[in-house]
């Protein structure tokens, strides 16, 4: 796709204002939010008593620019009164560009885990809920967490979770370890949606489990600490290890209702994916920029050539075109499945997405690793960084294998089919040989 936007047989789907929104967030990470990356590790504390107490003041200034560029929870798309009313695929070309830096999503109030929170209060939240942390968190004042996986329970087997939470008059009481609390470190965070088990002895294993809204720090909680992804920290934002022990929470803080957690979860991820995807094509572009700076720079010759002449660069470059052409095609076709139907009827697809992209990426990086040498696995470039991030998502929002063997089993419905397909052209074969008069084959 090089330069261009979006790919053109996408053109119908992008109306006049999704477009110029979509310029101006280009127009933003380009020359915002790229050059505020290294501001922002900068910025972010090495001293231990403040490095999770403080937030790189450039975040916050990034946030009142995009404000005034009206560049704000573009997420939170057409189905909602609260958004500005994107399409999936219109947010997911914005997710993009957001993606090819790190300080970008969160500038405009866009930032997992905030945007699934956020999904979930405005999907299936109450009026009171809504008010007390819908509002304060699409206004960019405070952020969330999203409390699901279990550091003893094998949780991509969302029906695994242990955490109980005990009816008691007026309360719930939760008792349980959380971890990979995403956000939980940052000091502004002052929400945490928590799953766990409202009724172990349920016969349906998906009505057992319900969501409940835990402010941040609340007395029972205790965060343990933060947990690390090849080293990095990710201070202040973090993801947290988090231990429940008798920790009292107000009965009509459960949202939705008991016994429907797994329905939230469920909603919460689709959309959430699809973003994840998108944000991943755009740290595959960013890497394929700096491989092109790299191989063209006269500095950088090796045997008497500049990278680029070297034949093998050149096929890496154009597998790198391939790999993120097809890998954003797959996304926005799941995208619009989402925006025509729903994020269910979309899984397949979904599923997709989330297989090829995140690895698709690691490709890429992995090439501009490659060809910037030693300095490519460097503190000196964004890529050695960008790749420990890619590498997550094969494993956060289910694992690979997850959704494999979702989509393994969906392609297997149409077995019957295609083999009372294949046996009616295998009989028209022999009808069609004695037509012609044609020994049969052994
Ligand atoms: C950076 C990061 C951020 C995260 N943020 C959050 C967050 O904010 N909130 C939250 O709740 N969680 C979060 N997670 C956790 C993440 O969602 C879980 O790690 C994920 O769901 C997998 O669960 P698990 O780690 O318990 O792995 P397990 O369930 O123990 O699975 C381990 C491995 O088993 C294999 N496996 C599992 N099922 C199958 C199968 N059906 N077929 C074949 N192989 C299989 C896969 O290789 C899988 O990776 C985050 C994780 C990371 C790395």
């Amino acid at each position: 796709m090089s330069d261009e936007l979006y790919p053109a047989v996408i053109a119908p789907l992008v109306s006049k204002r999704a477009h110029e929104t979509l310029v101006k967030v280009k127009k933003f990470v380009d020359e915002e939010c790229i050059p505020a990356d290294t501001i922002y590790h900068e910025q972010v504390s090495h001293d231990p008593s403040k490095r999770w107490a403080s937030v790189p003041p450039i975040i916050e200034e990034l946030k009142v620019k995009a404000k005034k560029l009206g560049l704000w929870n573009m997420f939170l798309h057409a189905h909602y009164k609260e958004g500005p009313g994107f399409t999936n695929v219109e947010y997911g070309l914005m997710a993009e560009q957001l993606g090819r830096c790190l300080v970008a999503s969160e500038a405009v109030n866009c930032a997992a885990p905030d945007t699934g929170n956020m999904e979930v209060f405005a999907k299936y939240a109450n009026e009171e809920q809504k008010r007390e942390w819908l509002v304060p968190l699409l206004e960019g004042r405070i952020r969330s967490a999203f409390c699901m996986t279990e550091r003893f329970t094998a949780s991509s087997d969302a029906t695994n979770i242990q955490l109980s939470m005990r009816r008691e008059g007026n309360e719930y009481v939760l008792n349980g370890r959380k971890w990979w609390a995403s956000g939980a470190g940052d000091p502004r965070c002052k929400v945490w949606l928590v799953m766990g088990k409202t009724d172990a002895s349920n016969p349906d294993r998906y009505r057992q489990q319900s969501v409940i809204i835990v402010p941040a720090h609340h007395p029972g909680s205790k965060v343990i600490r933060p947990t690390q992804i090849f080293g990095y920290d990710d201070a202040p934002h973090g993801h947290c290890e988090i231990e429940f022990t008798n920790c009292r929470v107000p009965a009509k803080n459960i949202v939705l209702g008991e016994g429907r957690g797994f329905e939230i979860i469920q909603g919460r991820l689709g959309p959430g994916r699809i973003h994840h995807c998108m944000r991943s094509i755009g740290a595959a572009e960013e890497a394929l920029r700096y491989i092109l700076a790299r191989v063209t720079s006269p500095e950088r010759r090796t045997f008497g050539k500049v990278l680029a002449d070297h034949a093998t660069v050149k096929a890496f470059i154009a597998d790198a075109r391939i790999d993120i052409d097809a890998g954003r095609l797959l996304v926005l076709q799941a995208a619009h499945a989402i925006d025509v139907s729903s994020a269910k009827d979309a899984q397949g697809l979904i599923s997709s997405a989330k297989i090829y992209v995140p690895s698709m990426a690691l490709r890429v990086i992995d090439r501009a690793i490659q060809l910037h040498g030693a300095g490519g696995v460097s503190q000196d470039f964004p890529l050695a960084y960008s790749y420990a991030n890619q590498r997550t998502l094969r494993i956060a929002d289910g694992p690979d294998e997850v959704h494999r063997d979702q989509l393994g089993r969906r392609e297997l419905k149409r077995a019957e089919r295609t083999t009372a397909l294949l046996k009616a052209q295998s009989a028209e074969v022999e009808r069609l040989r004695k037509q012609h008069n044609i020994a049969a084959k052994i």
